[in-house]
């Protein structure tokens, strides 16, 4: 379905990565398993890090296993990729090791086709002024993964198209209201003139109690396509969204 905007209400648009902007057959498919066959190094290796550390110390108060070796900790790690939970300890530790592996040149991220040129679209706005949306991701993953994963693109770089990067560290939960309300506030961007793109149905909620505009995005594949998104305006794709503009032309 399409849903239009009017140009000039929408000053931001905040991005959802996995099963918006990007497929969850690839994070699942080739992120999970490249951190999980890493874990076990990382922890050993590297444990005094101190963003290692963090991490490791986190996973023990969320899983209330404060003795927890190494090893254990290696194994509830594995369960919580097996259950995809987005703990905030795991997205940290996968996101040192995605980074490092995209900065290899061993990664390259993934995009639905239409998403970059879309984005860059957006972004200038088409008349070449550049004056269009600023562009924000909020995702589960660490934002370290996020810059990398936009760094690393199968079309090089798209730092320059976006403006910051949220996490549940840095904003909190995807569904929380506050979170978004965060966000708002870091980015100085009016709520109702601010855009949520995201396939989940309690994070389009949860942006919508916060005063945002949201768009579900439904990509046929996609894990959370037959919950549906509720009452929020519906796209199939990116290029099904658009701004446009309403002034008379004299
Ligand atoms: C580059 S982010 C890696 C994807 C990931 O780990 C994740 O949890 C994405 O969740 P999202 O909030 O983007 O649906
Ligand atoms: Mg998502």
């Amino acid at each position: 379905m399409t849903v239009q905007f009017d140009a000039g209400s929408v000053d931001a648009v905040v991005l959802d990565i996995e099963g918006t902007t990007s497929a969850t057959g690839f994070v699942v498919d080739v992120l999970y398993p490249y951190a999980r066959e890493r874990f076990g190094a990382l922890l050993a290796s590297r444990g005094d890090e101190p963003e290692v550390a963090r991490a490791v110390a986190q996973v023990r108060e969320l899983a209330g296993e404060p003795g927890a070796d190494a090893g254990r900790v290696e194994q509830i790690l594995g369960a919580w990729v097996d259950a995809d939970r987005k703990a905030t300890p795991l997205k940290t530790l996968q996101g040192i090791l995605w980074a490092e592996g995209f900065a290899r040149g061993e990664l390259v991220s993934h995009f639905y086709p239409e998403v970059i040129g879309v984005l860059r679209g957006w972004s200038a706005d088409g008349d070449g002024d550049g004056g269009g949306v600023r562009l924000y991701v909020y995702s589960s993953g660490s934002v370290a993964a996020q810059r990398a994963w936009f760094t690393y693109s199968p079309e090089g770089s798209l730092m320059e198209l976006v403006s910051g990067f949220y996490d549940t560290e840095n904003a909190g939960p995807k569904q929380e209201p506050d979170s978004y309300r965060a966000i708002s506030a870091a980015v100085g961007v009016d709520p109702g003139r601010t855009l949520f793109l995201s396939d989940r149905l309690g994070e389009l909620d949860a942006a919508r109690d916060a005063g945002w505009l949201t768009v579900g995005v439904r990509r046929a594949g996609e894990p959370y396509f037959a919950a549906g998104v509720g009452g929020h305006p519906e796209a199939a794709a990116f290029d099904e969204i658009s701004f446009v503009s309403t002034r008379s032309v004299r």
